[in-house]
C-alpha cells in the first residue's frame, strides 16, 4: 500500500497488542546503547496489559535480555531477535538457536570482513548478527555485500534489512511467525491482534495481522502492507497514551454498572 493512510482509530474492546520497539516505541538513535522507552509509555503499556488481562508482547529484532532491560521493571511476553528468541505468558521461553560451531564461525568470518570498514559495528545476538552502517554510511553497499555473501557461504541464515543496518538471522523466522504463535496461546487467542512497528522486519508482522483479520499501524513514511499510520515515535506514544486512559475509563464504567446492578 502506498501513501496515505490514515491514524488509527482509539480502539475499545479485546484486543491482543504488539508493538515493535526501535522507530515504534523509541525514537532512533546514533547508537542502540542510547535507546529509551519514556517511563509515562512504559507504564501506558503496562496498564493496556493488565486492562487486556496480559495480551501485550513486544516484537522485536533485538535480543529478550535488552529488551527486558528497556521495558523495566515491566516484564512483558516478548519476541526478540526478529521471532528467533520469544517468551510466552508463563515465562517459558521458546529459543532458534544456531549451531554453536556455526555461530562461531559465521562470527569470526564477519568480524574479518568488517574489520577493514572503520566506523562499522557487528551485534552479535548468539543467533543472529546485525551489521550496523548508521555511523559510517559510506560503508553500505560493501556491508551489504558481506552479508549476501554470509548468507550464500553458510547454510541456514537469511538476510534482514533494517535502518542503516543488515541482518543476518536464522532462516524462517520473522515477526509474523511470531505474532502467530502467541494468538495461538492465552491470553492473546481469541483476541483481535493490533500490531505496530515501522521498518521492514515488521512488514511479516503486518501480514500475519491482516491475514488474521486484525489492525496493522506502520509508523512513519514508506510503502507498506499496514492499514493504518501514525507519522512517528511521537505520534505513537500520544496514541498509546490514550489507548490506556480509554481502556482504563471503560474499565471504571463498566465497573459501576456492575456495581449499580448488584445494588
Ligand atoms: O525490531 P526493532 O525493535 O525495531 O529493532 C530493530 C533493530 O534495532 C536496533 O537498531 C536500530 O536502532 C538503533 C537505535 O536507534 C540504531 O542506532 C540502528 O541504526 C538501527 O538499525 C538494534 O540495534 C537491532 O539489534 C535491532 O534488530
Amino acid at each position: 500500500m502506498t501513501d496515505p493512510l490514515t491514524v488509527p482509530p482509539v480502539l475499545r474492546g479485546n484486543y491482543a497488542f504488539f508493538f515493535d520497539l526501535d522507530g515504534t516505541l523509541a525514537e532512533i538513535k546514533p547508537h542502540p546503547d542510547q535507546v529509551i522507552i519514556p517511563e509515562s509509555i512504559r507504564m501506558a503499556l503496562h496498564q493496556l496489559a493488565q486492562q487486556q488481562q496480559g495480551a501485550l508482547a513486544l516484537i522485536s529484532g533485538r535480543s529478550m535480555v535488552e529488551l527486558d532491560g528497556l521495558a523495566a521493571p515491566y516484564h512483558f511476553p516478548l519476541a526478540g531477535v526478529h521471532g528467533a528468541e520469544r517468551r510466552d505468558i508463563k515465562d517459558q521461553t521458546h529459543i532458534v538457536a544456531l549451531p554453536s560451531t556455526l555461530a562461531t564461525e559465521v562470527e569470526q568470518w564477519l568480524t574479518a570482513g568488517m574489520a577493514t570498514l572503520p566506523g562499522s559495528e557487528i551485534e552479535n545476538k548468539g543467533m543472529a548478527f546485525a551489521l550496523h552502517y548508521r555511523q559510517a554510511p559510506q560503508h553500505q553497499l560493501a556491508i551489504e555485500r558481506l552479508a549476501q555473501d554470509t548468507v550464500a557461504r553458510f547454510e541456514g541464515l537469511a538476510l534482514q534489512p533494517g535502518k542503516c543496518v543488515v541482518e543476518i538471522k536464522p532462516a524462517g523466522i520473522n515477526k509474523g511467525a511470531a505474532i502467530t504463535a502467541f494468538m495461538q496461546e492465552a491470553p492473546f487467542r481469541g483476541r483481535l491482534p493490533v500490531f505496530v512497528g515501522d521498518d521492514l522486519t515488521d512488514e511479516a508482522g503486518f501480514d500475519a495481522v491482516n491475514a488474521a483479520g486484525g489492525i496493522s499501524v506502520k509508523v512513519g513514511q514508506g510503502n507498506t502492507q499496514a492499514q493504518w499510520r501514525l507519522a512517528n515515535v511521537a505520534e505513537t506514544h500520544r496514541w498509546v497514551l490514550q489507548l490506556a486512559q480509554q481502556h482504563a475509563l471503560t474499565d471504571r464504567r463498566e465497573g459501576y454498572e456492575s456495581l449499580g446492578r448488584s445494588i
